[in-house]
């Protein structure tokens, strides 16, 4: 690996490095809540109020590095995390801890009650990474159920937050219409992230990154290209190709594990997400998470997810994006090579340039990875529901 670029965390990093060092003198913070700033000041403000029981001892750890979620996690005990109880991903985590699925996902260790609320226990996929690097990616061509779709059709509900959320990033995207109502229906939000997100072209999308505990960053809805993609997967790993090859190793066993799984055949999973996970060490992994949306199939359909939906079909186009999302990392270790080639060669010096300022934005927020030549610059044609299968 390059030196400088695999040397540490950049600049910025340090100035809120310094800041939890002064806090965790004091004792206001610990170590591992200093490797986050949100976590530094979410956990900080809540201890203060917070009393503790007995499975608090890891307290903080991994819900500070929940990618994104309201509020929907709570600590447990070590190797253990508390998730929202919801009866859809509950049943889901039930049948497939019986499913050839089970090593890719998390373990399900049942139900517990909090303060009157109750929570799915479940392994925490972060236990015994440090500083974890996470990225957190939506699976599938499509990200809402066809009953979701068929009760907006039947009773349209305008919502305004969506149509908020709509114009903060395009004010141009709502109709007249949407504009006078200052709402839009969630069907029509969520085809449209579809759209303006890779995930209508690839069948995924990032949703979050945090790279070695640091700040969550969530604002890739507009990355589309494979290219922006291929080049945060670049800024994530630092580089580094051994993590890379494992995050393709792992994802070609889950895809042979999906074309032989009975849940998987018999389930439309729509919202679901996988979730990379690395550290410095080397240590990488990839997991199916999120089964909020994921729901039975009529009896009689047997799903087949590497074909185009259509309503009453139930597809989803998972396997078509996983193997988009394969192609790509593939692509980015060819990328990685090459650079890596051209710095030995003493010629690399714009490109190692380019990634230096990206990996700055993407920690400042301010992430838009550049394409050289316009947006959907694909270095290879992405499979999609019309052009092949698998
Ligand atoms: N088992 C786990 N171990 C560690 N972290 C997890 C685990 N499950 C989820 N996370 C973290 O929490 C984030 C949100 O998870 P998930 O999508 O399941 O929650 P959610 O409440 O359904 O979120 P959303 O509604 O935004 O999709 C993930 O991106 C990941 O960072
Ligand atoms: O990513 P964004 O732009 O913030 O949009 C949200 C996102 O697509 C979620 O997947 C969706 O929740 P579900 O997957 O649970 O439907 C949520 O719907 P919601 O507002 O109804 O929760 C959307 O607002």
């Amino acid at each position: 690996m390059n030196g400088r670029r695999g040397s540490g965390p950049s600049p910025i990093f340090f100035v809120y490095r310094r800041k939890c060092w002064t806090q965790e003198r004091a004792r206001k913070v610990t170590p591992q809540e200093c490797a986050s700033p949100r976590g530094f000041t979410d956990a900080r403000r809540s201890r203060e109020s917070h009393r503790g029981t007995p499975e608090d001892d890891d307290w903080g750890h991994t819900v500070q590095n929940v990618l994104h979620s309201g509020g929907n996690f709570k600590a447990s005990e070590r190797g253990h995390i508390l998730k929202k109880f919801s009866p859809i991903e509950n049943a889901c985590l039930e049948a497939l801890m019986e499913d050839i699925l089970r090593p890719y996902v998390p373990s399900y260790h049942g139900l517990v009650e909090r303060e009157g609320q109750t929570y799915i226990k479940m392994e925490d996929l972060l236990m015994g990474l440090e500083a974890p690097s996470i990225m957190d990616c939506k699976m599938g061509f499509r990200t809402y159920l066809e009953d979701e779709l068929a009760k907006a059709l039947l009773k349209p509900t305008p919502r305004k937050d969506l149509y908020n959320k709509m114009v903060a990033l395009d004010s141009q995207a709502p109709t007249l219409e949407e504009h006078l109502q200052k709402a839009v229906t969630k069907p029509r939000y969520m085809q449209w992230r579809e759209s303006v997100s890779s995930t209508a072209m690839l069948g995924f999308r990032i949703e979050g990154v945090t790279i070695e505990a640091g700040s969550v960053k969530k604002n890739f809805k507009k990355m589309k290209s494979r290219e922006q993609i291929m080049e945060t997967f670049v800024i994530f790993t630092k580089s580094r190709q051994d993590i890379l090859v494992a995050y393709v190793k792992r994802l070609e066993s889950m895809q042979a594990a999906l074309k032989e799984s009975e849940f998987f055949r018999t389930h439309e999973v729509i919202g679901s997400s996988l979730l990379f996970v690395h550290d410095r060490r080397g240590t990488a992994n990839v997991w199916m998470i999120d089964f909020g949306k994921t729901t039975v199939t009529p009896a009689h359909i047997s799903l087949r997810h590497d074909v185009a939906w259509e309503p009453g079909t139930h597809e989803d186009g998972y396997l078509l994006g996983l193997q988009n999302l394969i192609d790509t990392l593939q692509d980015t270790i060819q990328m990685v090579k090459e650079n890596r080639e051209e710095a030995v060669d003493g010629s690399a010096q714009e490109g190692e340039q380019t990634i230096g300022e990206n990996e700055k934005m993407l920690l400042k927020g301010e992430v838009e990875v550049k394409t050289t030549n316009g947006e959907n610059n694909a270095l290879m044609t992405p499979i999609q529901p019309g052009n092949r299968t698998l």
